[in-house]
């Protein structure tokens, strides 16, 4: 843990959040080196923090050593110079393991998936999350999404009760849902905007006092991502909606034609910017040639326009 839990905080609470992809090669093995090479990429833009092996990342798709040596090239790549936020997951018991491989590889916290799977309670919600706080001295950032959704008392409780827990991520996108557990619990957690295409969410979260959010597009315009997130937090609504209405409308579009594209046009627009990661693991699908020559062309309107 290369940063206090007070900057982690304050990070992972303003500025733009980067979810890399993960690398495979042609034979879909994780390749080290071309991960290596996207977070020293990533790096020269202004972030404020790395997730890494995120949903944008294929947590669900990795083993655990592949976790491993992820977290452990990231945190390597990045030494210091903004926190590193690992995933954990899948069960309690091996979201505690999750965790304990992100601590001893240096990672500055961890992001709480949803329990693999099953429908919960929400007490059962509550002692899933806090067994894995309790395991961990790193930070802990809880992912609301799918089947895993807290309301604002279980929130309330789990940060009363888990100290390390710094940060509350919403999936979902329910705004009722999300001022509610932020009128509730107030500041003692920060809260990300983290629906897929984030961006597309990113002025009603702050319309609510929610700063932040995770880009996946950030993996493939990267300039782009990071003047959206300026020109939003500076109250350019000019640039905001032009934007919104040139790129992110369309590819939110093309996206909702294909479950899982949040993750696989990402891919797929990485190796279009000449930093490719090979393809998207099953169940995950790329896109087809039709799709992609779609997706150039948003890239090409971005590029063309800044
Ligand atoms: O784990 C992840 O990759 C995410 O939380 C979500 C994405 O970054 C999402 O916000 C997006 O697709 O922009």
């Amino acid at each position: 843990m290369a940063f206090s839990r007070q900057a982690v905080t304050d990070a992972v609470g303003d500025g733009l959040l980067s979810f890399p992809v993960t690398d495979f090669d042609a034979h879909g093995n994780f390749d080290a080196a071309s991960y290596r090479a996207r977070i020293e990429w990533l790096l020269e833009y202004e972030i404020s923090t790395l997730f890494v092996a995120g949903g944008t990342g294929e947590f669900f798709n990795l083993s655990l050593d592949e976790f491993k040596e992820i977290v452990t090239i990231a945190v390597e790549a990045t030494n210091g110079k903004v926190p590193v936020i690992a995933s954990a997951g899948m069960n309690a018991h091996l979201a505690r393991q999750y965790a304990r491989i992100a601590e001893e590889a240096g990672a500055d916290g961890i992001l709480l998936m949803p329990p693999y799977l099953t429908e919960c309670p929400q007490s059962g919600l509550f002692e899933y999350a806090k067994s894995v706080c309790d395991s961990t001295d790193i930070n802990v950032i809880y992912y609301n999404r799918a089947n895993g959704l807290m309301n604002a008392e279980t929130v309330k409780a789990l940060a009363d009760a888990c100290p390390n827990l710094i940060g509350f991520k919403d999936g979902k996108g329910d705004i009722q849902a999300l001022n509610t557990i932020i009128k509730t619990v107030g500041d003692r957690l920060v809260y990300v905007g983290g629906v897929p295409t984030a961006e597309i969410f990113a002025e009603a979260y702050l319309s609510i006092g929610v700063n932040t959010y995770s880009s996946a597009v950030f993996n493939f315009v990267p300039e782009m991502a990071v003047s959206f997130y300026k020109a939003l937090r500076a109250g350019d609504s000019e640039t905001v909606a032009r934007l919104t209405r040139e790129f992110f409308i369309p590819f939110v579009q093309l996206r909702d034609t294909c479950p899982g594209y949040a993750v696989s046009l990402v891919k797929a627009g990485a190796s279009l910017v000449g930093h490719p990661g090979g393809n998207v693991r099953s169940p995950l699908i790329m896109p087809s040639e039709d799709e992609t020559r779609v997706l150039k062309q948003l890239i090409d309107g971005v590029e063309n326009a800044s």
